[in-house]
C-alpha cells in the first residue's frame, strides 16, 4: 500500500499542495484528475522522487520511503512526451534502463513485454519513424522493463487521438492488470480517470477535493467542485454529442 500524509509543497511562497492525504492500494490504478496548475504533476513527481515536498511523509508497504531517493524507491514514469531517444532505434530506447541489468528482466519477459504490447515490427525503426501510439508503447515498454514497483503515468494519453487512445487505454489497463502494477495516472480529462481506473482522485487548489470509484464520483459527488468540473464537464460532452445525432435527423 502506497500512503501519502499531509503532502505539502509551495513554489515561490505560492502553495501548490496543501495536505495530500491519500492511500492506495497495491495492485490499484487511481486517476489523479483536476484542472491546468491544480498540483497534479507536481504530486506525481513528489511521489517518484524527483520533486522534494515541503512536508508530509510518503510510507510504501509499511516503510517510509520520504527520504529515499528516485532510484532506491523504484517507482518508474512514462513522461508526458515520452522523452524517448531520438538517435537510438525503438529496441535500444526499450533496452536502455536494463542493459546491463541481466538480473533484473530475463530476456523471454522482455520478449513476452515486447510481444504483449505488439512491438515486434517496430523493434529496429527510429523514432522519428514510429506513430504517436508507437510511441507511447515504447515508452511504456522502456518503463516497465525496469520493473517498477509503482507506475507512474502523466497525462498517457493526451498526444493520441481516437481508436489509438481506445487501444492505449485498453492495453494500459490490462497490463497493470497482468503484473498486478499499481498504476497512478495524471490526466485532466474526466472521461479518461473515469473509464480507466479503479479510483479517482480529485484534486482542487492543492487539496483532495473527492477520492472514490468512478462509480462515486458520478453518483455521490462529495461537493461542488466534483458536479461543476467533472459531471458537468461530461453531460457537456454528452449533450454535444446527442445535437450532433439530432442534427442528423433535421
Ligand atoms: N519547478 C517549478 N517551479 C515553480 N513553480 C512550479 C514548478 N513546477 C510547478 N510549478 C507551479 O505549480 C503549480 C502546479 O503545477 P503542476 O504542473 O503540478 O499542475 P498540473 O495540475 O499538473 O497542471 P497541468 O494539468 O497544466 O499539467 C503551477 O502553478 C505551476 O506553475
Amino acid at each position: 500500500m502506497l500512503v501519502l500524509k499531509k503532502i505539502r509543497k509551495q513554489f515561490d511562497g505560492k502553495v501548490v499542495l496543501n495536505g495530500i492525504d491519500v492511500e492506495i492500494a497495491n495492485g490499484e490504478i487511481v486517476s489523479m484528475l483536476g484542472p491546468s496548475g491544480s498540483g497534479k504533476t507536481t504530486l506525481l513527481n513528489i511521489i517518484l522522487g524527483l520533486t522534494s515536498m515541503d512536508s508530509g511523509t510518503i510510507i510504501f508497504n509499511d516503510k517510509d520511503i520520504s527520504k529515499l531517493s528516485m532510484k532506491e524507491r523504484g517507482f518508474n514514469i512514462v513522461f508526458q512526451d515520452y522523452a524517448l531517444f531520438p538517435n537510438l532505434n525503438a529496441y535500444k530506447n526499450i533496452i536502455y534502463g536494463v542493459k546491463n541489468r541481466p538480473d533484473l528482466i530475463s530476456k523471454e519477459e522482455l520478449d513476452g513485454l515486447i510481444d504483449f504490447l505488439e512491438l515486434e515490427p517496430h523493434l529496429s525503426k527510429q523514432i522519428s519513424q514510429l506513430s504517436g501510439g508507437q510511441k507511447q508503447r515504447v515508452a511504456l515498454a522502456r518503463t516497465l522493463a525496469t520493473k517498477p514497483k509503482i507506475l507512474l503515468l502523466d497525462e498517457p494519453l493526451s498526444a493520441l487521438d481516437g481508436v489509438i487512445k481506445e487501444t492505449i487505454k485498453d492495453r494500459i489497463k490490462a497490463i497493470t492488470r497482468e503484473y498486478h502494477l499499481t498504476t497512478i495516472i495524471v490526466t485532466h480529462d474526466p472521461e479518461e480517470a473515469l473509464t480507466m481506473s479503479d479510483k479517482v482522485l480529485i484534486i482542487d487548489q492543492g487539496k483532495v477535493s473527492q477520492f472514490g470509484t468512478p462509480n462515486q464520483v458520478i453518483h455521490q459527488p462529495q461537493n461542488n467542485f466534483v458536479e461543476e468540473f467533472i459531471l458537468r464537464q461530461l453531460r457537456i460532452k454528452r449533450d454535444n454529442i446527442y445535437n450532433l445525432f439530432e442534427g442528423c435527423h433535421a
